[in-house]
């Protein structure tokens, strides 16, 4: 059973369990970014082949980073998904994007992530040129391959290709899976020797309570979106293994205004009990073990101003 802080076991000193020989050994960092809704949690969750990173049709769904932990072979393939890149209005839009640029120059190796269908837009375009600055091994992933034809990808790779010099071009649909199983492969092959930082059946290095209030966060996203954009955010309060093997979860749902607090709750309650309900079948299934969730809603004024928060959210604050 996976316990509140099991995916943020630090790494062993002298190996970890399940990794190969030290000569055989590879392990690097590969940064996603991207503008929003691209599909990077999609494609990090199916490289990992279970899902670490939540996904919503509504832009902007990652705040913090996540990262997931893929594995080919002996090679062990970290993936920070960083939140969409844009051009910056609010304080939270700002930590967001200044994340995902921190993130992209700590790896090993930056993939730009581009939504085929969408094409090289002004976002994309102000991406590119600023990944020309960017001294890394850099790869360039056309995703949702799916939805365009073969000319209009062919294309997209040249022009973008002729603005930042990739190594390499994919092109995806982690939809239908098409073209996954060979970047994985790719990637692997590029990432560099050296010791495995995470056991072989680690997925994630996000702690459990921190994904579990993801979980409840992607509920509030996907029913209120439109009534409620950006102004809520989740925290794991309390969690509590219990002696029959259950869970008890305790999270509160921050909002900024008494207005708000209404609308999750919506009419007898009726709203938040949905939420709920479908947070805690998949934090279930995330613990391995039956969960009792308790959702409070609480009006927090002004808290995208607060630096505590943005901490919790695994963000870095920048005034
Ligand atoms: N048709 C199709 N849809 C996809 C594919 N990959 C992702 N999507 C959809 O695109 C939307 C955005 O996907 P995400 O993975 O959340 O995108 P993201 O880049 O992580 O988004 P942000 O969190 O906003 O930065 C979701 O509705 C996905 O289901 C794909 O290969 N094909």
């Amino acid at each position: 059973m996976v316990d509140e802080a099991t995916p943020a076991t630090p790494p062993a000193l002298g190996g970890v369990e399940g990794a190969p020989a030290a000569e055989a050994a590879r392990c690097g960092f590969v940064a996603l970014i991207g503008a929003p809704n691209a599909g990077k949690s999609t494609l990090v969750n199916a490289l990992v082949g279970a899902k670490v990173s939540i996904v919503t049709h509504k832009v902007q769904t990652t705040r913090a980073t996540v990262r997931g932990i893929a594995l080919a072979d002996d090679t062990q393939i970290v993936l920070v998904d960083t939140p969409g890149i844009f051009a910056p209005r609010r304080r939270l839009d700002r930590a967001m994007v200044k994340t995902a640029w921190n993130h992209a120059y700590d790896a090993d190796r930056v993939c730009l992530l581009i939504d085929a269908r969408r094409g090289l837009d002004e976002d994309n375009e102000k991406i590119l040129e600023a990944l020309t600055e960017v001294r890394l091994p850099k790869s360039l992933i056309l995703t949702k391959i799916d939805l365009v034809d073969p000319p209009t990808l062919l294309a997209l790779a040249e022009k973008a290709n002729a603005v930042t010099a990739f190594d390499e071009t994919f092109m995806i649909s982690a939809k239908t899976g098409d073209g996954v199983d060979d970047l994985k492969a790719h990637l692997a092959a590029s990432m560099p020797q050296g010791p495995w930082l995470y056991p072989a059946d680690q997925i994630s290095d996000v702690p459990a309570r921190q994904l579990a209030a993801e979980i409840t966060r992607e509920q509030l996203t996907l029913r209120l979106h439109d009534e409620l954009p950006y102004s809520a955010t989740v925290e794991t309060e309390t969690w509590k293994s219990l002696r029959d093997g259950s869970v008890r979860i305790e999270q509160a749902v921050f909002v900024e205004r008494e207005g708000q607090k209404k609308i999750v709750l919506g009419e007898k309650g009726k709203t938040i009990r949905a939420i709920s309900m479908a947070a805690r079948k998949e934090i279930a299934e995330m613990v391995g073990a039956p969960v009792h969730l308790f959702l409070f809603v609480k009006v927090r004024p002004r808290w995208t101003d607060d630096p505590e928060r943005y901490r919790e959210m695994g963000l870095d604050f920048w005034r």
